[in-house]
């Protein structure tokens, strides 16, 4: 089986990943699966920035970036959380590769529209799939933080969503997994909260509009409606601590919440 995922693990979730979760990741790479993991971290990020007592508040989801809270925000991801991350790959019997995107100039990056409110938020501008792609081919798991550079050498922090949104376009995977601390874009239905086994981009905008998607959840589907409108059929969207759900996800779906371009589209 020659397949590729782009995996984006949550921060919401990072420490609740059980071995199994590891081990399925381990499985699938046997089976000739070839996964790239893009991480978050913004509650250890929130953690060091208090016990360091620097300020740091969100503007539409996106966090406030100074250069003493960018120093923090490379430390955090692209040090201890990356690492982390490896290592548990690592325990499980599998091979990691840990970078950010400032190694090889792996993400380019330009300042988001409203810096001037945000400090350095950035874009991506692109991403060098060959690096990535020389990491599988060594029979690594690419590990990547979501920093990005641009020409000058400024440094950008960038949201784990967009990063993975970005680096899922450029390879032209069939399908991301976002881990999150939810299992799937909940609905209120009855009076009964429901996952929905999928949703199209008209229906986003629906949840968006009237407050039943917001936060965290909010820049994961504009990353995910962004990268479907490419190569990307689907992304799919699952909790990291049910048993079996990578394998799920990877190899038949059916798990979490697709959203996906039209339900004509949908791959299943
Ligand atoms: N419709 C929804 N269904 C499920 N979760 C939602 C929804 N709208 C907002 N959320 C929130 O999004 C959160 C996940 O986003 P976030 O905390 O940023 O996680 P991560 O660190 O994994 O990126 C959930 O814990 C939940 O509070
Ligand atoms: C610009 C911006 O907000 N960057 C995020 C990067 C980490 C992230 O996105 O982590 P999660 O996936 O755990 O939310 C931050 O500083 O928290």
């Amino acid at each position: 089986m020659e397949k590729r995922f782009v995996m984006k693990c949550g921060g919401s979730t990072l420490a609740a990943l059980p071995d199994p979760f590891f081990q399925e990741l381990k499985e699938l790479q046997e089976a000739g699966v070839k996964p790239v993991i893009v991480h978050g971290g913004g509650p250890a990020i929130s953690e060091t920035l208090t016990s360091l007592g620097i300020p740091s508040e969100f503007v539409n989801g996106l966090r406030k970036t100074s250069n003493d809270v960018l120093d923090v925000v490379e430390m955090v991801l692209a040090g201890r959380i990356n690492k982390e991350i490896v290592r548990k790959i690592g325990l499980n019997g599998a091979q990691a590769l840990g970078l950010s995107g400032v190694d090889g100039g792996l993400i380019q990056a330009r300042p988001v529209a409203n810096s001037h409110e945000i400090g350095f938020v950035g874009d991506v501008t692109e991403v060098n799939a060959s690096i990535i792609e020389g990491i599988m081919n060594m029979g690594y798991i690419p590990v990547i933080a979501p920093i990005g550079i641009d020409g000058a050498g400024q440094r950008y922090n960038i949201n784990a969503d967009t990063a993975a949104g970005a680096v899922a376009s450029e390879l032209g995977v069939e399908r991301m997994i976002v881990v999150t601390d939810v299992p799937g874009i909940m609905k209120t239905v009855d009076g009964e909260k429901k996952v929905l086994p999928s949703v199209t981009v008209e229906e986003i905008d629906e949840m968006i509009q009237s407050g039943e998607i917001y936060g965290g959840m909010i820049p994961k589907v504009r990353a995910a409606v962004q990268c479907i409108q490419g190569a990307v059929s689907e992304v799919i969207i699952v909790s990291g601590t049910e048993s079996g759900v990578l394998t799920r996800a990877v190899t038949e779906g059916g798990v979490g919440t697709a959203i996906v371009k039209t339900r004509e589209g949908k791959v299943s």
